[in-house]
């Protein structure tokens, strides 16, 4: 897919979710998507942060509230992020964090909100397996507070009723920002296959592949998403003696 500045985002905004969500399917080629899942599975150990139930790797920093110390984003990451930067969809920031989660068949992420750290916008492109992302309005203003890393130690999944669900498909980027971003939670079922059917409610299947376009149930291989972001507090870091 071509990028540049006379690029019409708005012909991939998916008018059936609340605001504000924007599907591109083929963002990325099939050739990206290899040297990325090859870049990400060659990274070194120490770069992975174990779940109790999936796996991820953070790039461009750890992300705080007093500030992210930035690190420099390797060469293999950079050409996405740049990719992303050119739509403009952070203004005139340039993104400088992206989380990588690993996703084998069965595995997923609890409902939870990304925080006002990333507000008004979140970026994400999927490798590997397509996925379903469900969003939910939250119970109490408590939930709307609830970060993945506090979802991952969650007993049970208090089910809430999904709103809207969108279908990501591989090489795909979804962007999400204004109220779907703050005032819903999101999550992937932890299933090893899906659905899809005009029951399941999925707000972008008319944008997606011909094979989506009939009912059936699509197996899940393993997926990872690179989230991409923009962290506006960032910090260099100190050395105290
Ligand atoms: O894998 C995804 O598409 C979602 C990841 C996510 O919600 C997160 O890391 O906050
Ligand atoms: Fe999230």
């Amino acid at each position: 897919m071509a990028t540049n500045v006379d690029f019409d985002l708005q012909k991939f905004r998916v008018s059936e979710a609340p605001c504000t969500v924007y599907y591109i399917p083929e963002f990325i080629s099939a050739f990206e998507e290899q040297m990325l899942i090859q870049n990400i599975l060659n990274a070194p150990k120490p770069k992975w942060t174990q779940l109790k139930r999936r796996r991820l790797q953070n790039w461009g920093g750890l992300p705080h509230p007093k500030g992210m110390i930035a690190e420099t984003m390797p060469q293999w990451l950079s050409s996405s992020v740049d990719k992303v930067a050119q739509l403009q969809v952070f203004g005139d920031n340039k993104p400088n964090h992206v989380l990588i989660n690993e996703y084998l068949p069965g595995q997923g992420i609890m409902a939870h909100t990304d925080g006002p750290l990333f507000y008004p916008t979140v970026t994400t492109i999927s490798c590997g397996s397509h996925t379903v992302l469900e969003f939910f309005k939250p119970r109490n203003n408590d939930d709307l507070e609830r970060r993945s890393d506090q979802a991952e130690s969650e007993s049970c999944d208090m089910r809430r009723e999904v709103v809207v669900s969108l279908l990501l498909e591989p090489r795909s980027l979804v962007i999400v920002q204004d109220d779907m971003y703050s005032q819903m939670l999101h999550s992937i079922a932890e299933r090893s296959v899906d659905q899809v059917s005009s029951e399941t409610n999925i707000a972008n299947r008319a944008a997606c592949a011909k094979r989506f376009q009939e009912d059936g149930c699509f197996e899940r291989d393993t997926r990872y998403s690179l989230t991409i972001r923009h962290v506006p507090k960032t910090r260099k870091f100190n050395f105290k003696f």
